[in-house]
């Protein structure tokens, strides 16, 4: 797994943000208006003209392979390209997790027209995709290290509709370099699919002890 360092500040961070986040939302606008438009075929030929130029005036400069994660100098994830939390990423949702002193994380996200499965209701492999993040993300802060899926068990209750939906993880025990986790996402009536993960730390990987130990020594550096 590739652990790219960029040697950015908290400030730099953002100014970039403020400038990639309302772009991914205009392409998931994009996304949106051309799954429901009822405009004419001219203009929908119109259209995929005027959106090819925008692309190749972006492909004039292009990151080779994939966006990766890099870190930051103080070991923050930049997990940008992610398919559900992705900042640049205009496929995802995207999930914003909020990870809580309990151990618990949880999220609000809205699910329109892009995520259909079934006629009015969200995909299934959507709603996987969603526990599995929020349930690689509670074991992975519980942990301190990374967690990679292993397991992944996910139980459909009742359809899930289109709109505002509620996610919760919370981690259930651990084991060697285990942890055990549980997911659900939920709609107004409460929960429509819940989930079950056993999460591993990869065994090439730094130990959290080790990571910890990093984090101190880039943040006394950075202080010095
Ligand atoms: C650098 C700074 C980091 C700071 C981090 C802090 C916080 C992080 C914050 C954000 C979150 C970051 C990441 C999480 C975000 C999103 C998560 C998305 C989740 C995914 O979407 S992720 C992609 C899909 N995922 C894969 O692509 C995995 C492919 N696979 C592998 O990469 C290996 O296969 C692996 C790693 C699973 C195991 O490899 P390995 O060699 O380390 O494991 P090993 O054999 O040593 O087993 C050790 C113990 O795990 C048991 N075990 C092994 N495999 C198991 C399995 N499949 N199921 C259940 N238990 C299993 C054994 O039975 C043994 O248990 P026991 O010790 O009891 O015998």
């Amino acid at each position: 797994m590739d652990f790219r360092l960029v040697d950015l500040s908290a400030d730099e961070i953002a100014a970039q943000l403020a400038v990639v986040e309302p772009l991914t939302e205009s392409v998931r606008a994009l996304i949106d208006a051309v799954i429901r438009t009822e405009v004419p075929d001219d203009d929908l030929d119109d259209a995929r003209r005027r959106i090819d130029a925008v692309t190749a005036s972006l492909r004039a400069a292009q990151k080779p392979g994939s966006y990766g994660v890099p870190f930051t100098r103080d070991f923050t994830g930049m997990p940008w390209g992610n398919a559900a939390v992705g900042v640049r990423n205009a496929i995802a949702p995207p999930l914003r997790v909020d990870h809580h002193d309990d151990g618990t994380a949880t999220a609000r996200v809205r699910l329109g027209a892009a995520y259909e499965g079934p006629a009015g209701l969200v995909h299934g492999g959507i709603s996987a995709m969603l526990l599995d993040q929020m349930l690689g993300e509670a074991a992975s802060v519980g942990n301190g290290t990374p967690c990679f899926t292993g397991t992944l068990t996910v139980k459909y209750l009742r359809p899930t509709p289109l709109g505002d939906v509620d996610l919760r993880a919370r981690t259930t025990g651990s084991e060697g370099r285990k942890v055990f986790v549980r997911a659900e996402l939920c709609d107004a009536d409460g929960p429509t699919v819940t989930a079950e993960g056993i999460m591993v730390s990869p065994r090439n990987l730094p130990s959290p002890d080790q990571i910890a130990k990093l984090r101190a020594a880039t943040a006394a550096d950075h202080d010095a």
